[in-house]
């Protein structure tokens, strides 16, 4: 700790090749070891050892150092694995985690007009497929990061009347923003289709998870469950219903933690006590409210709350039956038998929320009665929300998330391809507007994303000054991340130096470095000087910007 990263050069199959800096060839061990990186830039495969406190941006600055090119903007790993290929977009992620050894090759900037058109997306697998959608990988061609495109077809919507459902997740999505919920990068229409631009959730979906596992021990789904009672408090202050609890809603973020995603049955309500009629859901996690037909209100997330814990202890839905008509008379009238191996805590609470009565159901009369049972009693709630407490695990690195029906799914190809780009201009979806969110994740996150350009700017910025931007902005947040977080302390800060074209330099006492790439950032940095000032001033720190 307290040294600067190393490079160890070691079985360069290149003679040409750029020699390294002197200084960084030493070899260099930590406690941790070191991770053994291959680079593939224009079929040369070269070898370099780093040392595993590196981050990504450090890796991406000498990628460009070494090609002498400025316009490398991530890296991929040959094999195309989700997890890892998405941390290779994310600049301060450090290596600490990687595989010891990886074979990575370059992506390179390619100029966009607009955040808002299916062109500047990449596509690259499937990952998902819903009831009308198909959902993508996809890499954006000027800041290489990956999003999850949920596609959606004009005339598959139009046949099975579906269309409120699209509208009411394209307003939804675009209103919320909370550490567990998906965050919308983007959206907008072709003459064809209707397009999501989501935050990419390299964990694939809770139920790939619990199928694999059979069922989750109690302090696994406590972890999962409380992070959706989180998520859905938050929807409900904000007068939605979600109405779909289940498995294959919840996905998991790099760092393991959840989103809520699929907002298609979601709705808005005026007032908190406000029923719907609409008869919705998916058979296995109906309501009892639901199958009776007389309306239903907040308390049907309650409903699906209990549905959900129930299936990550015992690894099916209550009630479940093959015969849908019986599964729906036992919804309605029969009692629930829960497995010996269950504790009697998660028994009551499970039995409170799946209350045939609604109005006698847990959390109807307060949230708070739900956070405050028995069962959830070792949950530090606010530790909780601001992503404190461990993940049960971490997605995998060495292999996919998603199952391999859906990853040998042909890509859509037809929404990618050139023929319906069109923007459309007909106003059968008018209230579907072409949006620029433009933040992913949740600024609690390390993934915070920069707003460092609105749509449409782009034409008038020019190559290099983007990606410059992309560098210096993500370096720059997750450090006021990293002093955010009570971690904080002078023994634990060991940022690469990374010298592009530094203009100016945040200089800290004690020393560290970050430098910066462009005079805009000096206008566009100071509310956040002013926050990161005022942050070190209560840990007795100084921080002086000087420029150069
Ligand atoms: N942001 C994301 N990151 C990773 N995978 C995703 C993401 N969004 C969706 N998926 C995958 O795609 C699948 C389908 O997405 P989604 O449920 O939103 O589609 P849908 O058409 O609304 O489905 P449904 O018919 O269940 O309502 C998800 O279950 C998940 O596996």
């Amino acid at each position: 700790m307290g040294q600067s990263p190393m490079i160890q050069e070691s079985n360069s199959k290149s003679t040409n090749r750029p020699r390294l800096n002197h200084a960084r060839t030493k070899p260099f061990t930590t406690e941790n070891g070191t991770i053994t990186i291959n680079f593939s830039i224009n079929s040369e495969i070269t070898t370099y050892t780093f040392d595993n406190i590196v981050t990504v941006g450090f890796l991406i600055s000498e990628a460009n150092r070494l090609t002498k090119t400025d316009n490398i903007i991530a890296l991929k790993t040959l094999e195309g694995i989700e997890t890892i290929d998405y941390l290779l977009t994310i600049y301060e992620k450090t290596l600490d985690h990687f595989p010891t050894s990886l074979n990575l090759s370059p992506v390179f900037f390619e100029k966009i007009e607009s955040e808002i058109e299916i062109q500047s997306y990449h596509p690259i697998k499937v990952i998902g497929k819903g009831g009308f959608s198909q959902v993508t990988l996809v890499r954006q061609k000027n800041t290489g990061r990956l999003y999850a495109c949920k596609t959606v077809s004009k005339a598959n919507i139009l046949k099975q009347k579906k269309i409120c459902h699209v509208l009411s997740e394209h307003k939804i999505l675009s209103k919320v923003s909370h550490p567990f919920v998906i965050q919308l990068h983007s959206c907008f229409q072709t003459i064809d289709y209707l397009h999501f631009i989501l935050e990419f959730c390299p964990g694939g979906e809770l139920f790939y998870h619990l199928g694999n596992l059979g069922r989750f021990t109690e302090d696994q789904a406590r972890f999962y469950f409380a992070e959706v009672v989180l998520a859905l408090e938050y929807l409900h202050e904000n007068k939605v219903l979600f109405r779909d609890l289940k498995p294959e809603n919840i996905l998991l973020a790099s760092d393991g933690h959840i989103k809520l995603s699929d907002f298609g049955l979601a709705r808005e309500i005026i007032r908190s006590d406000e029923k719907r009629y609409t008869y919705c859901g998916s058979a296995e996690y109906m309501s009892p409210e639901m199958l009776s037909r007389n309306g239903h209100g907040k308390e049907i997330d309650y409903y699906g709350l209990g549905s959900l814990l129930f299936e990550l202890l015992t690894g099916s839905p209550p009630f479940y039956d093959e015969s849908i008509e019986k599964m729906f008379w036992k919804i309605q009238h029969e009692e629930l038998s829960f497995p010996k191996y269950m504790s009697e805590d998660a028994v009551d609470l499970i039995s409170r929320l799946l209350d045939k009565n609604e109005k006698n159901r847990i959390g109807s009369k307060n949230f708070a009665d739900i956070k405050d049972h028995i069962w959830l009693s070792t949950i530090h709630w606010k530790r909780l929300l601001h992503k404190k407490a461990s993940p049960p695990f971490v997605p995998s690195m060495s292999r996919s998330n998603f199952a391999d029906e859906f990853t040998s799914m042909p890509i859509e190809i037809e929404a990618f391809s050139e023929d319906t780009w069109k923007p459309c201009e007909g106003d059968r979806f008018i209230e579907f507007d072409n949006l620029y969110v433009g933040r992913v994740s949740d600024g609690w996150g390390e993934n915070m994303r920069p707003s460092y350009v609105s749509s449409g700017d782009l034409s008038t910025v020019n190559t290099n000054s983007s990606i410059q931007h992309a560098q210096t902005f993500s370096r720059t947040e997750s450090f006021l991340d990293m002093n955010i977080d009570e971690s904080f302390t002078s023994e634990n800060i060991n940022l690469p130096r990374v010298s592009l074209s530094p203009k100016i330099h945040l200089q800290l006492n004690p020393p560290m470095l970050i430098e910066s790439l462009s005079s805009d950032f000096l206008l566009e940095a100071s509310p956040m000087k002013l926050a990161l000032q005022q942050k070190l001033r209560k840990k007795n720190l100084n921080l002086t910007f000087i420029s150069k």
